[in-house]
């Protein structure tokens, strides 16, 4: 059991569920189910203590971590799921537990959590988390996606942080789970590390095999706790912070200058990027997987100097340039071969 919380009543297992409704994985969706029971009640526990609180499951498939949920003395939990076919299985547990269970056929990606729970559990971003808590086993194709999504609007506080600092236990490839985590200099540093960690305490609670899942993934499955830091450690928009943390990692074999380079038009790259590294104290001989959050501080804090000076300067991209440079060359070639074709 997750807590001494809601007794359901006798229910059918999650297994019998499958069979009776016929809800046989999808496998081009990803779906993998997680069927054991201590399991499920294993990330409840991790999620914090749940007692009264107001939870999101996203997800939930046959309900295997939903019952885990509600087991732990929630006041609320509201589910979204984007498969119809789990929908009258999550029905007969709502129907076990009167009045504790709602649940939303829509997409993870695009519902509005902010306007589902009452106003009197918002929170001011320094004081303790509300009393609202995230949870889900998604696909990896989304889970990643809605990660980037939700530290966004961490960095805005909206969303499903217009609550305060709204905790979230969900689950990642393991090797995503491990990026997420990843300290400075380790192998597994990349972009999701900084953006995660700058805005986030983020903690890899635990591993799950791959083969307790139905069907079994290819691949294991980290757990991954989130806690919002009340003080970001990167104090810039978002979108600044994204695209130096992109283009640092662009070549992340590398030197660190050459990515970052990057983030300045062709026509006077050399020194612009010489002019980032030096004002903001970082070594150009270094990996974009050796620089520290408080390397991406500065830099981004000197990158926003820099566009403030020059307001073309963030919107800039490279790749466009690129693909007219491109166009460019391209149109000159048909001008001569055009030119030869021309009767004398
Ligand atoms: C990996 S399965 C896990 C199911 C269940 N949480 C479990 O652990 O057994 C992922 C679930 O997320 C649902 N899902 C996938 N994409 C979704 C989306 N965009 N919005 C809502 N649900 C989604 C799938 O239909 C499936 O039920």
């Amino acid at each position: 059991m997750a807590a001494s919380g809601l007794r359901l009543p006798p229910l059918p297992t999650i297994r019998e569920i499958i069979k009776l409704f016929k809800l046989q994985a999808v496998k081009q969706l990803s779906q993998n189910f997680l069927l054991d029971l201590r399991l499920t009640d294993k990330i409840v526990r991790k999620a914090g203590n749940l007692t009264n609180a107001y939870v999101y499951e996203v997800g939930p498939g046959p309900g295997g971590i939903t019952r885990s949920i509600l087991s732990a003395n929630v006041a609320e939990l509201l589910v979204v799921e984007k498969d119809t076919r789990f929908i009258p299985g999550l029905q007969m547990l709502s129907d076990a537990a009167p009045g504790k269970l709602k649940i939303v056929h829509g997409d993870v990606l695009t519902f509005k959590i902010e306007k589902s729970f009452p106003e009197s559990l918002k929170r001011p971003w320094q004081d303790d988390p509300p009393n609202v808590h995230i949870i889900g086993n998604l696909p990896f194709s989304v889970s990643t996606p809605l990660i980037i999504q939700w530290l966004e609007n961490i960095s805005n506080r909206n969303g499903p942080f217009a609550y305060g600092r709204t905790q979230m236990t969900l689950t990642f490839q393991k090797e995503v789970a491990e990026r997420l985590v990843a300290t400075t200099g380790s192998k597994q540093r990349s972009r999701l590390s900084v953006m995660a960690q700058y805005l986030c305490s983020v903690k890899h609670i635990f591993t799950i095999p791959g083969k307790a899942f139905v069907p079994k993934p290819k691949v294991d499955v980290g757990v991954v706790h989130f806690m919002p830091l009340i003080q970001p450690k990167i104090e810039q928009p978002f979108k600044l912070v994204e695209k130096v943390v992109q283009n640092a990692f662009q070549f992340r074999r590398k030197y660190c200058h050459r990515g970052l380079s990057m983030l300045f038009p062709e026509a006077r790259r050399l020194e612009s990027t010489a002019r980032l590294l030096q004002l903001a104290d970082i070594d150009p001989t270094l990996r974009p997987t050796q620089l520290s959050i408080l390397h991406f501080r500065s830099l981004c804090d000197i990158y926003r100097k820099m566009c403030d000076e020059d307001p073309q300067l963030f919107g800039y991209n490279f790749r466009e340039e690129l693909k007219q440079k491109k166009d460019k060359s391209q149109a000159k070639e048909k001008e001569g071969s055009y030119g030869l074709e021309v009767p004398l």
